[in-house]
């Protein structure tokens, strides 16, 4: 489906509007822009990021998206994520909320380790369309993942007041659950029914883009989910649970969700391209208090159920499986298990 042939948003729905971050001026090294990325990511934690230089890549996943989503249910299935977090997850395997509503979006997780080892495997095998478009189409754009969300941490680094290189080192040298994903969710679902049920994002930084509406966040303080406009060319970018904790909080890990596109894109299929950083599996979620007087500040600040949120004594891979299990269907006892599966939205799910 050609973008263009696609409806506009409509004009008459209330939308929550985000800082635009230039990733050129970034790069750069632009104060301004880095102060504006800043208050983005402490204040509601989303941001749009413009001249990230990934758009044809992204171009390239949505056809990968679509030639893997189309392959028959049977081909799929033979690889199906079995626990971690990589492979295929059909629509409806994962619960949207306590009563264990099914989801209806379907997606593919490609492992970060398996696009930077390929011709060989690290961690899993994935159908044919998605090898026969590793060169072409994931290994780049994987790569100018990589990248832009190096620049981003680099950046939270320095204002953090961490010494050089603390944030990159949580995120690389070992294996981690960085991975891209590919999202396909039905056309014409009904109004109520959600693609995808509200959650913050398990690891660092997410790099999102999409072509219909259809995220929601919950900001701060506001009783209404409200939707993110998508913006051609411009990727979503987010924080997740695991730089909230190591961050002590400062940066936010904001709670979101999928519903269907509103007004006449509801009549479209919806497809969406992530790229998610988290850090190496074995690194101990926790504030890093003892290297950062920032940070350490913070956390004094903080309520003892707060600090108790973003100190979960569990690693990167532990926090991940927990969150990815206790979130599917086949693992639901009751709506415990959902209240289980939580991040580190301190109740607001
Ligand atoms: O498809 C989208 O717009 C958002 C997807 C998302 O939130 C996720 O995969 O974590
Ligand atoms: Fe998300």
């Amino acid at each position: 489906m050609p973008v263009t042939a696609l409806p506009e948003f409509p004009t008459n729905i209330p939308t929550h509007p985000l800082l635009i971050v230039d990733y050129e001026l970034l790069k750069n090294g632009d104060e301004t822009e880095m102060d504006k990325l800043w208050k983005a990511a402490t204040s509601l934690g989303f941001w749009y990021l413009k001249n990230h230089g990934a758009n044809e890549d992204v171009e390239k996943m949505f056809d990968m998206g679509a030639e893997t989503m189309n392959l028959p249910m049977e081909e799929k299935m033979k690889y199906e994520d079995e626990g971690f977090s990589f492979g295929y997850k059909f629509a409806g395997a994962s619960a949207v909320d306590a009563s264990g509503e099914p989801d209806k979006a379907e997606y593919l997780n490609i492992a970060k380790d398996d696009v930077l080892a390929w011709p060989k495997q690290a961690r899993r095998s994935y159908p044919y369309t998605v090898n026969n478009r590793m060169e072409s189409t994931i290994i780049p754009f994987v790569t100018k993942s990589i990248e832009v969300n190096n620049v981003l941490l680099a950046i939270f680094n320095s204002k953090l007041g961490l010494p050089e290189g603390t944030l990159c080192k949580l995120h690389f040298g070992e294996y981690s659950g960085c991975e891209a994903r590919t999202i396909k969710a039905p056309k014409n679902l009904p109004v109520g029914k959600q693609a995808i049920g509200a959650h913050t994002d398990f690891g660092s930084l997410s790099f999102l883009h999409n072509r219909l509406g259809g995220l929601q966040v919950l900001p701060p303080g506001v009783e209404e989910w409200q939707y993110v406009k998508p913006v051609p060319g411009h990727a979503i970018c987010n924080v997740g649970d695991a730089l909230a904790m190591l961050s002590g909080g400062i940066l936010r890990s904001n709670i979101h969700r999928v519903v269907p596109p509103p007004g006449a894109q509801a009549a479209f299929e919806r497809w969406s391209q992530v790229f998610f950083t988290r850090p190496v599996n074995s690194v101990m979620l926790r504030p890093l208090s003892d290297e950062s007087s920032l940070i350490s500040e913070a956390v004094r600040k903080l309520s003892d159920e707060q600090r108790e949120a973003l100190t979960p004594r569990v690693t990167a891979y532990d926090w991940v499986s927990r969150r990815k299990k206790l979130r599917m269907i086949k693992n639901r006892a009751g709506p415990e298990t959902w209240m289980a599966s939580g991040g580190t939205e301190l109740g607001r799910a």
